[in-house]
């Protein structure tokens, strides 16, 4: 895979021939490095998922992008925003190239028709100093090469050509974009035009779903909203309840 055209778009732009985890080296070297600097492969060995799982993806047929973000002077309650704001880039990146578009699963999955395209992991650097957001792209594989009947590809979704120097360039530029948007808002505690965004391409909320949360409870219920802090609202038998962190699962009812 080639990579042409991204390095204007951030400050440190590096393509690894291999990685473990993109997210592994990224968060090891983020001392060193500046503020939306980038990781990439395509030859990812040891990806890692949300929740402690495998990321699988066989060399040469995906992206593993890891971003980095040290924002200056925001409560740390604000980063739950970040990973939202990935999907809402990455569904941005993706929508064009598929016929039929793309939705996002909360918090951050971007999805083909109920298939899950990419996935996003983000975690927190020591002390709260930052961010790496991971994003794992999904782009040439056959149905064998896939780990699930639930997981696709673009190819296999119907893009009519995949260009993961375009995809990367996308996302990039739409991640970018409205993570200098969201603390240029700083004014704005409630950032009511990018949560308006990010609700409107979030395709879980209005939904009925059923959310594993960490404590191995399930939460059943409609998703109605997006908290201030970027949490779902999930609305049950029980009243609302602010869900942080689960596995969203959307009803079909
Ligand atoms: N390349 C990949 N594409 C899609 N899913 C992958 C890939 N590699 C590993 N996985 C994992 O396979 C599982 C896919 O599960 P599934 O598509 O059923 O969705 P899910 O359980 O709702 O996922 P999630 O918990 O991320 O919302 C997830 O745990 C995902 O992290
Ligand atoms: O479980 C998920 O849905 C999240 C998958 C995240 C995969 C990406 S690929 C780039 C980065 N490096 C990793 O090890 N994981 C993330």
């Amino acid at each position: 895979m080639e990579f042409r055209r991204s390095r204007a778009i951030v400050p440190v732009l590096e393509v690894l021939p291999e990685a473990g985890s993109t997210n592994d080296v990224l968060r090891a070297r983020a001392g060193d490095l500046p503020d939306l600097a980038v990781l990439v492969t395509g030859n990812q060995t040891g990806g890692r998922g949300r929740l402690g799982r495998d990321w699988v993806t066989p060399p040469g047929t995906a992206l593993a992008i890891s971003v980095l973000l040290k924002p200056v002077g925001l409560p740390p309650t604000s980063f739950g925003w970040f990973p939202l704001l990935a999907g809402l880039a990455m569904s941005r990146a993706l929508g064009p190239l598929v016929p039929g578009g793309v939705q996002v699963k909360w918090p951050n999955d971007v999805l083909i028709e109920g298939d899950k395209v990419c996935g996003i992991l983000a975690e927190l650097l020591p002390g709260m100093s930052g961010l790496v957001i991971g994003a794992g792209v999904n782009l040439v594989q056959t149905r064998e090469q896939l780990p699930t009947a639930t997981s696709t590809s673009l190819a296999l979704a119907g893009a009519e050509v995949v260009d993961p120097d375009a995809v990367l360039s996308a996302y990039l530029i739409q991640l970018s974009t409205l993570y200098r948007d969201f603390l240029s808002a700083s004014g704005d505690p409630n950032r009511s035009a990018l949560r308006d965004e990010v609700v409107e391409a979030c395709h879980t909320i209005g939904r009925p779903v059923r959310v594993q949360l960490p404590s191995g409870d399930d939460l059943l219920g409609t998703a109605v909203g997006i908290d201030d802090d970027g949490r779902l609202i999930v609305e049950s038998d029980a009243g609302r309840t602010a869900v942080a962190a689960g596995d969203v699962t959307h009803l079909r009812y």
